[in-house]
């Protein structure tokens, strides 16, 4: 069986295509690409997760896919090895749901998932897989863009790179890099240690660097795992 699983998030598209249950590939795309990408023809189900309305993805995948297009824009509430603590569960992002069924898929204990992407958002699962809660910060990008945006001389000059590391910075776009990087390390530290207990796991588009200073695997398929999990119960 060909299967097709898309992740649609506020920045980007990631996509998976399994074919015959064992082979797969994935990539990854701005979301201005995905109308031009070439979609592959014959698949049996394809399940697009978007944390967005996204109307014009949706019916371009409508179009393509009919009736094996299957979309998630909200947890499935009732999906029965999930406890929701949201008063109401759809307001819950679905990326975020997906990604501690993926944990789940590799640990029975409980588990912290971190999702770095647009967003940096960590949740708690424990291992009667009742969801505790979590928190949503601003994402690397959207954190720098924070500081461009709103000061005068906090400036992307184009002499400077970003510097890649939590030292103290020695020129303006250094400063916020790696103020932004230790400031998220610092917070998944910080629930990390109130949660000792927790099985920490990190995806998105910038979870490896995190992953790597904290010295926990990097998960960039959470999503995929937690799609796989539904799609087979
Ligand atoms: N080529 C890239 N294009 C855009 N963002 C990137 C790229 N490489 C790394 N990133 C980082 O990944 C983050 C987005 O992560 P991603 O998981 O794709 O987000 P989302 O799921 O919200 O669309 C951005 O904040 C950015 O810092
Ligand atoms: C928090 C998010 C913006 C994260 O999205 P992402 O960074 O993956 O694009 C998304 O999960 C969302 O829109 N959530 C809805 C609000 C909530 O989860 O409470
Ligand atoms: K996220």
């Amino acid at each position: 069986m060909s299967v097709l699983l898309i992740d649609i998030g506020n920045t980007r598209l990631k996509w998976k295509h399994i074919i015959q249950d064992k082979e797969s590939q994935s990539g990854t795309l701005l979301k201005s690409e995905v109308p031009h990408y070439q979609w592959p023809d014959d698949i049996e189900h394809v399940v697009v997760a978007s944390v967005s309305t996204n109307d014009e993805l949706r019916a371009l995948f409508q179009q393509k896919y009919g009736v094996s297009l299957k979309w998630l824009s909200e947890p499935d509430v009732g999906f029965e090895g999930f406890h929701h603590c949201y008063p109401d569960p759809q307001r819950l992002g679905v990326d975020r749901w997906l990604a501690m069924l993926g944990a789940r898929v590799h640990s029975k204990n409980p588990v912290l998932v971190v999702d770095a992407g647009t967003a940096l958002t960590i949740d708690l699962l424990n291992e009667h897989n009742q969801h505790i809660g979590g928190y949503i910060v601003p994402g690397q990008q959207m954190s720098a863009g924070a500081l461009f945006g709103g000061t005068d001389r906090v400036e992307q000059y184009l002499d400077e790179a970003d510097s890649g590391n939590m030292y103290p910075g020695t020129h303006t776009r250094a400063c916020v890099s790696a103020g932004i990087l230790r400031q998220q390390l610092a917070f998944i530290e910080s629930v990390g240690k109130q949660y000792p207990q927790y099985e920490l796991f990190i995806t998105g588009g910038d979870g490896r660097v995190l992953a790597e200073h904290t010295e926990t695997g990097y998960y960039p398929n959470l999503i995929f795992d937690g799609m796989e999990l539904l799609c087979a119960g």
